[in-house]
């Protein structure tokens, strides 16, 4: 009887906090005035909720038509504008859908505290780069970042391929495998990851924070920044790697126009062995339109929600002044603007980057797909190459065919196109194997 009664009045009490809470958020909170679903303010678990269920960069699209404009409105007919003032999509969380905000909330050294929705411990446990702030972040990134050599990787990348499309196996030995099953447990952690970033409560209430002491590269440290490095670099870089593939072959029209362009450039001596950065973007603008639409542009790897907090005395975001709450926008959100990308923003159209300079640079500036400001991606200045090195070098070698439905399930079929080219390359390489068993002996 007594255990009834306490259950009752802990239930009540709960009840009562909880009742509180949404009444405070809905009403009395410093961000209440701001546009919004009534469930976004009132609580941080819808969100959260949306996040589990993988819709929300459409969602966020969705409501900031809707409530971009400082008022509830229903939206015109497509293309719906965003709208240009922050909504509020959490209770203590704006968003801002106009690029023309992006300087606002990443640039100002004032606004660079990351906001709680990094506190997830699923990077690693703190502090760690993406936690920490001011100084400390700004030498660990020099100490992370660094030159790296990518064309290696591009060839070896062709020459497995090639082997394993074509007779030979993989080879546990040359590790051509998820090693420890690293990449597989940071995507099955990602629902997770972004469930409890959003959820206020849980985070604040039921995670145990734990924390590394020491210098900021002591070894046990060293490992956990090696281990986010790999995580957050590989999956987002083979995410846009497969998205431009993804729309070429669903668009076969410009996968014409693209072997075409790569064709006629090789035919023409101007493309290395593999083909470089410098030369896709001076010989096959084609081919470079089609990784910034594809992988960059409407397939952004990172869609997260990078918050920052409004430093002292608020941020001016546009024409908006925000309280000192937690400010965020998104690159699924801003990088479909119909003011920038009209009259088509949702259709995979690489020819728009093509029509003008001008037209080109005002599209660059929407661009959240790397971050911006001083904790833009500390690794942008290799992803980037990488991705504009290694697809023309696909078209280049091998034809490429095949059906989708969605990046995870994309099957490709690959078929040599030079049979002359790969035997030479094999001989190169039984060559260079029987070199090294010289020198080993
Ligand atoms: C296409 C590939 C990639 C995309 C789309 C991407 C995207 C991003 C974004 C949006 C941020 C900013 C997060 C924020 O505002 O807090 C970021 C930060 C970061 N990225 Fe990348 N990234 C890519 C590749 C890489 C690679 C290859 C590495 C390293 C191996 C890397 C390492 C990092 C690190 C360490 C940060 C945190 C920087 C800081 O807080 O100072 N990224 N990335």
């Amino acid at each position: 009887m007594m255990l009834v009664s306490l259950a009752i009045r802990a239930s009540l009490v709960v009840l009562s906090i909880t009742a509180f809470c949404l009444i405070y958020n809905t009403f009395f909170h410093p961000l209440a005035k701001f546009p919004g679903p009534w469930y976004a303010a009132a609580s941080s678990l819808p969100l959260a909720v949306i996040s589990l269920l993988k819709r929300e960069p459409q969602y966020l699209l969705r409501i900031t038509c809707k409530y971009g404009h400082g008022g509830n409105i229903a939206p015109p007919p497509p293309p719906p504008p965003l709208g240009d003032k922050p909504i509020r999509i959490a209770p203590t969380l704006l968003l801002s859908p106009k690029s023309a905000h992006i300087k606002d909330i990443y640039w100002d050294a004032n606004h660079n505290t990351e906001s709680g929705l990094y506190n997830t411990v699923m990077l690693g446990h703190p502090p760690n780069i993406f936690t920490i702030d001011g100084n400390e972040h700004r030498a660990l990134r020099k100490a992370l970042g660094g030159p790296h050599q990518k064309s290696d990787l591009i060839s070896l990348f062709i020459a497995k391929m090639t082997r394993l499309c074509f007779g030979e196996t993989w080879g546990f030995v040359e590790k051509l495998i998820d090693e420890r099953g690293i990449l597989r447990s940071f995507r099955d952690g990602l629902v997770l990851f972004g469930f409890v970033g959003r959820w206020r409560g849980f985070r604040e209430t039921l995670m145990v924070e734990a924390r590394v002491d020491g210098e900021p590269l002591s070894p046990i440290r060293r490992r956990a920044h090696v281990t986010i490095l790999v995580m957050v670099g590989a999956d987002t870089t083979g995410t846009a790697l497969s998205s431009t593939p993804n729309y070429m072959l669903t668009h076969p029209e410009c996968l014409k126009k693209a072997r075409a362009e790569v064709d006629e450039a090789d035919k023409r001596g101007l493309l290395s062995n593999p083909a470089q950065y410098e030369e896709t973007k001076a010989h096959l603008p084609y081919m470079a339109a089609s990784t910034k639409e594809g992988g960059l542009l409407l397939r952004p790897p990172a869609t997260n929600l990078f918050g920052r907090v409004a430093g002292k005395g608020g941020a001016k975001v546009g024409s908006v002044w925000v309280p000192e709450m937690e400010m965020t926008s998104n690159a699924y959100v801003v990088q479909r603007d119909p003011e920038l990308f009209a009259p088509d923003p949702e259709s995979f159209r690489p020819e728009r980057w093509l029509e003008s300079e001008e037209k080109s640079a005002r599209m660059e500036t929407a661009k959240l797909v790397f971050g911006v400001g001083p904790r833009v991606c500390l690794d942008k200045g290799t992803a980037v190459p990488e991705l504009y090195k290694l697809f023309p070098e696909i078209i280049r070698r091998y034809l490429v065919g095949g059906g989708v439905a969605y990046n995870k399930d994309l099957l490709v079929n690959l078929r040599l196109r030079d049979e002359e080219w790969y035997l030479e390359s094999l001989a190169f390489k039984q060559a260079l194997s029987s070199m090294s068993a010289v020198f080993a002996s």
